[in-house]
């Protein structure tokens, strides 16, 4: 390959670990590792799939990525001014504000404008179906409408890098569908996504490359199809144990 035809990272993870403390009584404290010497490289325009049972450190590992928390040691290499943005259920909303509002508020707190947000929010209605709840407080919203305002809003913002954990688990089929082909259009568009999910299928479905964590720890790395298809043995593996 020649020079400029290599692949260019927008964002590096060099060891990253986190171990969280927490205090389980008045002398006594817990640590758990959720995450162990992690360390890859997000290539420019990719989809990056990230796949791993409850408790695996994914979570961890988007928050880290979009530094909203710091590891215990190790470093995310990510040049100044790229903008990164974690689509993320009941992350970030304020609950008495309006889906309007909160609309316009995460499209500015992603990087737009108040001109530019505003403009934004009729698509991030219509593409919500959200109809006069749009108005309405967030706290009245199910768990499938937060998350299509998320979705919606995270959409129409323009960022280098977005990291996206579990929402297309959530909503019904109809939205989960748009939703996809939506973030196919994004990702032929040359966005570069970090995608969590529980669900293999879909991993497969709009990921180049995948990471498997087990806990804390890649797995697998390589080809979306290759690590899911591992994932899904060890699944089945893991059923067969418990006479499932
Ligand atoms: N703030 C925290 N304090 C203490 N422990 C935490 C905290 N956040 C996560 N953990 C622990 O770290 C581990 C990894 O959690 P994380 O949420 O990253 O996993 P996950 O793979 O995203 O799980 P899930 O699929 O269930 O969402 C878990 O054992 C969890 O209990």
């Amino acid at each position: 390959m020649s020079e400029s035809m290599k692949p260019e990272s927008v964002l590096t993870a060099a060891g990253v670990s986190m171990r969280y403390r927490t205090r389980t009584g008045l002398l006594k404290r817990f640590e758990h590792t959720a995450l162990n010497n992690i360390s890859f490289a997000l290539e420019r325009g990719e989809t990056l799939g990230v796949v791993g049972r409850n408790g695996s450190g994914k979570s961890s590992l988007l928050r880290i990525l979009a530094g909203i928390i710091a590891p215990t040691s190790g470093a995310i290499e990510c040049p100044l001014g790229v903008r990164r943005a974690l689509l993320s259920l009941g992350l970030g909303f304020r609950p008495d504000l309006s889906g309007r509002d909160n609309a316009l508020l995460g499209s500015m707190l992603q990087g737009a404008d108040k001109r530019e947000a505003l403009a934004f929010l009729p698509d991030i209605h219509e593409f919500s179906e959200l109809g006069g709840f749009f108005d309405k407080p967030m706290r009245t919203y199910s768990a499938g409408m937060r998350a299509r305002l998320g979705f919606s809003t995270a959409l129409k913002v323009n960022v280098e890098i977005l990291l996206i954990d579990e929402v297309l688990s959530v909503g019904d089929v109809h939205f989960r569908h748009k939703a996809e082909k939506a973030m196919l259009d994004k990702i032929h568009g040359r966005q570069t996504v970090v995608f969590v999910s529980n669900n293999p299928e879909q991993v497969n479905t709009i990921c180049g490359r995948a990471i498997w964590l087990e806990e804390g720890r890649i797995q697998a790395e390589g080809a979306a199809e290759q690590v899911t298809a591992e994932y899904r043995r060890f699944i089945k593996t893991l059923d067969e144990k418990t006479g499932l």
